[in-house]
């Protein structure tokens, strides 16, 4: 798979110790990226960030729908011509055509910024993997899971700390880092880590970067993120796949397309084509080019993901 465009993230400057407070600067930090996909708009939403439930009718008229990325592969990422690809673009481009959308246009931006991006209408969905979580469902909802994942982490080569699980990043006092806004912040807290203690980075090549680097230990990310990118590493490795605790539970994600929540008939329209993908086994076809097998394959359902949330 070909590297995305800004593979050599430089990591210094953009590092930070607290997740919650680097969440919130993802969110200040879109103004500048936001720009760039907001270019090709030819209306935005009424004053409720809202589009009075015709988005879709909107996006046929309009030919193109604008996709909220993070530059993580092989979810969704430019590659070295210039090209928007990976699992969640890709799918989006086979469900939209369905839809009546022909185009889709890329929005870069960093995964914390991703659902505050798409509530400030910089983007009309989602489309890079994102796990379904009660706390995000308080803010956006989902169409159903394409793909289900377990977690993995990047460490230097031999492993030298023995880190297979959260638990033993606790246990051997390892320097722990993710990604911003990343659902892994919250699986090392609840196995104990402090929050304020984790190395926070902008994507999965400053944290490669990072346990190079010998700056921190581990570096957290879904099973296929971690595999992508220590590909190019003579220094690192990935660890095996492993499910986290929630709720002291071992818990399998389920990765889905987001949506403002005012946007149910869209997600609703997105989620019929997408079962029909399933069924006939052209979802498998979609993803396999990424890495993702049949064990990815997921009957999860965003409702059952959103637990407590909104599930719209
Ligand atoms: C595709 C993806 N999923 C996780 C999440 O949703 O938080 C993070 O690992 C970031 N990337």
């Amino acid at each position: 798979m070909a590297p995305p465009l800004g593979n050599k993230s430089d990591t210094s400057g953009h590092e930070s110790r607290h997740s919650r407070r680097a969440v919130l600067a993802g969110a200040a930090a879109f103004g500048a990226l936001g720009a760039f996909g907001a270019a090709g708009c030819t209306r935005v939403a009424d004053a409720a960030g809202t589009d009075g439930g015709d988005l879709l009718q909107r996006l046929r008229a309009q030919g193109v729908v604008r996709l909220g990325i993070a530059g993580e592969i092989p979810f969704g990422y430019i590659d070295k011509d210039g090209h928007l690809t990976g699992e969640a673009p890709e799918l989006a481009k086979a469900i939209f055509k369905r839809l009546g959308v022909d185009r889709v246009q890329p929005v870069p931006t960093e995964f914390g910024s991703l659902i505050p991006g798409l509530n400030s209408q910089q983007f009309d969905v989602v489309a890079a993997g994102m796990y379904v979580n009660p706390e995000r469902c308080a803010q956006v909802i989902f169409a159903d899971p394409d793909y289900q994942m377990l977690d993995s982490f990047v460490v230097r080569k031999g492993n030298p700390k023995g880190l297979h699980d959260y638990k033993d990043v606790v246990a051997k006092k390892a320097k722990f880092a993710t990604g911003t806004g990343y659902a892994e912040i919250q699986y090392a807290v609840e196995a104990g880590y402090k929050e304020s203690d984790i190395l926070i980075v902008p994507d999965q090549v400053a944290g490669l970067n990072a346990v190079e680097a010998g700056r921190v230990d581990v570096f957290a990310g879904t099973a296929v993120t971690t595999r992508a990118v220590v590909k190019k590493s003579a220094k690192a490795e990935a660890t095996k796949p492993f499910a986290p605790l929630v709720g002291g539970k071992p818990h399998v994600d389920g990765g889905a397309f987001a949506f403002r929540s005012a946007e149910t008939r869209l997600r609703d329209a997105f989620n019929v084509e997408l079962h029909k993908l399933k069924r006939n086994g052209e979802l498998a076809r979609i993803l396999r080019p990424f890495g993702f097998t049949e064990a990815e394959m997921t009957d999860l359902t965003a409702k059952e993901l959103c637990g407590g949330g909104k599930s719209g």
